[in-house]
């Protein structure tokens, strides 16, 4: 029962800070008079007992806690209005159907309206799971601290996937590296894999370069306890230059040495090619040579620190943790299952090399933020009442990049904040490919029971290779990363990430929750990883289309979560995931009311009730609290109002073209016409192109056909809307008070699509709307309106 004496937390040694124990000066305490030393001997004896006995009682305290969010029964109230509104606006339209002398125009529009409006509310009641059951998740890692000394945390291995050095400049990539390499965790227990799908030379001499530099990033970090640890995000915030501290002195130097790597890794790309200077310094690059290409090369596994390796230290002398690049074999003819199976070939070669307990998975692009991330998430883990079901612990997808009123809608406050973790309240969080922490059993494939998992140990062991072991590991790595290795076998059905589905990441988490495993969505105050949104039009709803057109997919697979979570997950997580399952075939209601009504009102035929008429209130009611209830919800996640009305904006516009796009490749898929892609999210764009998302200004530039759709819709919204005033004064005055809805869904149309007409009509900058999407969608438009 002795103190410990730890050392003063200077530069020298690396202790991470165990503030809670008591610092006794042994040497000292020796060289003190006898009566002194006895007094303070029991002094520390009744000091140690009193933690003791502390610690007892913290034992039985849980290492996490859930609590339901506040409002949750005035929520269920408010839905219920909703939900009467809802049934009444039916049955006005079952009662009022129109006879056959109404004519076929107007009966055929109403079947149209019938269905959206089945459809829409069919939809609504699957998006109140996720509003009824909201909870969150809180860790405490003190506790986790007292309880478990640093040799009982377990292995952890985290993942970082690259798979295009243009698109991913490999600065960025390094930035990620560094930032997870500097977590506060044992580095004998902490081991980094960069997968590099790309297969390039550029991206290892940057993973290498790093590796150079962590030696002076790593002792900066945690001597200054600096946030963000990835340099660029860092030294992009402001100092006070006339800071005469210990930090300032160290900062400039530490800077520089981050702008050189920089500098020289750029100039390296630039100048396309790597100096045989540099090549020399490490054995890796001879496994690059001019026949390879990124679809056609064999597997190359490079252990830049051998974490185990004890002559390889920081400049303070302290250990690093392992580093591994690995870009797995590639060659014509083998499906290499995109970002799926760059994972699970990082799952074999980890397991070969540290095989962590707990596996960390990160996009290149999403850099950790938070030091003592890993603790938190262990805590989820490591809970002795709760903690063996868990699966995986899943962190909101935020961004560093996004500008004010969030011009795209990228943020996803709501989702990220209240439909997450009303999914998670029914303990199925899903798997979100990124800022995930995962059990390896789970995301390898095995089943939960009880008796096997509850008390079960964890991977505590540092990694004892030794050097002759290098080279073996990394040939054994090789095999295991080589493209035949999974013929035949159960990787990407039974075992690790699932094959075959743009969002390979929900239909896993999926698959393991329906093994009997349990998640946990977790969203602490400050982002624990920010990552890159897409700053131009196109390539966010490019990135919505490959989302929705996987989740469709899954909705009509047998993973569908109705059928084959059945039993499994609760009914609420079954309808939660169907959120966003069935977001590609919510273009259908959503077009027919953004083409039909203005149609309807520019020829004069009213699809809703009089505006005196008592049918008019439901209609009214679910409209106008939607809508602020949407609005109060957004607030209150933190999006600005304007914000806002940019959402409404990009959500007509995803529906109606990148879920519309979605849903038609889905069929064609379907009927076995064409197969999964996956399209790279660019992370990349020309300064012209930044410099307007950084003003907000909509991005077009280009003639792709989402943005002739985008222009027509607002259009034809702009005709009927003036047609169908045109037409109540000139012909028919009395009319306006049957039209009132369209008109007013028309005037919304118009208002929230002020920028479009702007980009068709108004801009002069490359970013506008092209003459010749400008010509279709003027011609389409008006051509709509002409039929009768
Ligand atoms: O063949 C491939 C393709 C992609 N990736 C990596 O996968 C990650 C995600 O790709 P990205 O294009 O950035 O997709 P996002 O739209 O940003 O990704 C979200 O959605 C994807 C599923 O659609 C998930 O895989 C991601 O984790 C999630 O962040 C990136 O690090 C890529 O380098 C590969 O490793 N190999
Ligand atoms: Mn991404």
């Amino acid at each position: 029962m002795y103190i410990y004496a730890s050392g003063p937390l200077s530069a020298g040694k690396c202790q991470l800070h165990n503030n809670n124990l008591l610092a006794v000066d042994l040497e000292m305490a020796a060289s003190m008079r006898r009566e002194i030393a006895a007094a303070a001997a029991a002094a520390a004896a009744a000091a140690a007992a009193e933690e003791e006995e502390e610690e007892e009682e913290e034992a039985f305290l849980p290492l996490f806690e859930t609590k339901e969010a506040k409002g949750r029964v005035s929520y269920r109230l408010f839905a219920a209005t909703v939900f009467v509104g809802i049934c009444l606006i039916l049955v006005y339209r079952i009662v009022n159907f129109p006879r056959a002398e109404e004519g076929r125009g107007r009966v055929w529009a109403w079947i149209g309206m019938l269905t959206a409006e089945v459809l829409l509310s069919l939809y609504w009641i699957i998006t109140q799971s996720a509003r009824w059951n909201v909870s969150y998740c809180f860790p405490f890692k003190d506790r986790l601290h007292h309880r478990y000394d640093e040799e009982k945390l377990p292995q952890v291995d985290v993942f970082v996937c690259t798979a295009d050095p243009t698109i991913e400049p490999p600065t960025m990539v390094v930035n990620t590296v560094l930032s997870v390499m500097t977590y506060n965790y044992p580095p004998e227990k902490l081991s980094i894999y960069l997968s590099d799908d790309g297969g390039s030379e550029f991206t290892f001499y940057a993973l290498l370069e790093a590796s150079h530099f962590s030696k002076y990033w790593l002792p900066f970090c945690k001597k200054f306890n600096v946030e963000p640890r990835s340099p660029e995000a860092y030294f992009k915030q402001n100092f006070d230059e006339t800071d005469t501290t210990q930090l300032a002195q160290e900062w400039l130097g530490i800077k520089k040495g981050y702008e050189d790597m920089k500098n020289r890794i750029e100039s390296a790309i630039a100048r396309g090619s790597i100096s045989n200077e540099i090549k020399n310094q490490h054995k890796g690059f001879s496994e690059w040579n001019s026949k390879m290409t990124k679809q056609d090369h064999q597997s190359i596994v490079q252990i830049i620190i051998d974490g185990n390796d004890k002559t390889v230290v920081d400049n303070e002398g302290c250990q690093l943790p392992t580093l591994v690049y690995l870009s797995r074999e590639k060659r014509p003819g083998y499906p290499h299952n995109f970002k799926a199976g760059a994972m699970n070939a990082l799952i074999r070669v980890s397991s070969e090399i540290s095989n962590g307990s707990i596996i960390l998975n990160l996009d290149c692009d999403m850099y950790a933020t938070a030091a003592d991330a890993i603790r938190e998430a262990l805590c989820f883990f490591m809970d002795e009442k709760r903690g063996h079901e868990i699966a995986f612990v899943q962190h909101p997808q935020c961004f560093d990049n996004i500008t004010k009123n969030d011009l795209y809608g990228n943020n996803c406050h709501v989702i990220n904040q209240i439909e997450l973790a009303g999914i998670g309240g029914y303990d199925a969080a899903p798997y979100c490919g990124t800022g995930c922490f995962h059990r390896r059993e789970s995301l390898s494939g095995e089943k939960y029971s009880e008796e096997h998992y509850s008390g079960r140990s964890w991977n505590v062991e540092p990694i004892k290779n030794d050097k002759s072991r290098v080279d073996e590991m990394e040939n054994a790595s090789k095999v295991l990363a080589s493209c035949g290795y999974e013929k035949d076998t159960q990787w990407g059905k039974e075992m690790g990430l699932i094959y075959g589905c743009a969002s390979e990441d929900v239909i896993t988490g999926l698959a393991i929750l329906c093994r009997g495993w349990k998640s946990i969505f977790y969203k602490p105050d400050r982002a624990a990883f920010l990552g890159v949104a897409p700053t131009t039009l196109d390539i966010s709803l490019a990135q919505f289309k490959r989302w929705s057109e996987g989740m469709f997919q899954i909705f009509l697979s047998k993973y569908c979560p109705f059928i084959y979570g059945h039993g499994k997950i609760k009914l609420g997580a079954q309808m939660g995931y169907c959120i966003y399952f069935l977001w590609a075939p919510l273009f259908l209601p959503t077009l027919f009311y953004v083409i039909v009504s203005p149609l309807c009102l520019l020829h004069g035929i009213s699809l809703f009730p009089k505006v005196t008429s008592l049918w008019f209130i439901p209609f009214a009611y679910v409209f106008i609290t939607n809508n602020i209830y949407s609005m109060l919800e957004e607030l209150s996640c933190g999006t600005t109002l304007k914000g806002w009305w940019n959402l409404q904006r990009m959500l007509i516009i995803r529906k109606t073209t990148a879920f519309f796009f979605a849903f038609v490749d889905v069929i064609i898929r379907q009927l076995g016409l064409s197969q999964t892609a996956f399209a790279i999210t660019a992370k990349v764009v020309t300064e012209d192109v930044l410099s307007r998302y950084e003003q907000e200004i909509m991005e077009f530039g280009s003639s792709s056909i989402m943005f002739t759709i985008i222009a027509t819709l607002a259009m034809l919204n702009l005709l009927s809307l003036a047609g169908g005033i045109i037409r109540a004064i000139v012909v028919d005055f009395g009319g306006v008070e049957k039209m009132i809805f369209q008109i007013i869904l028309s005037g919304l149309m118009v208002l929230v699509n002020l920028p479009i007409y702007e980009a068709l009509f108004i801009r002069k900058d490359k970013g506008r709307i092209p003459f010749s999407v400008m010509f279709k969608s003027v011609v389409l438009a008006s051509s709509a309106c002409m039929i009768t």
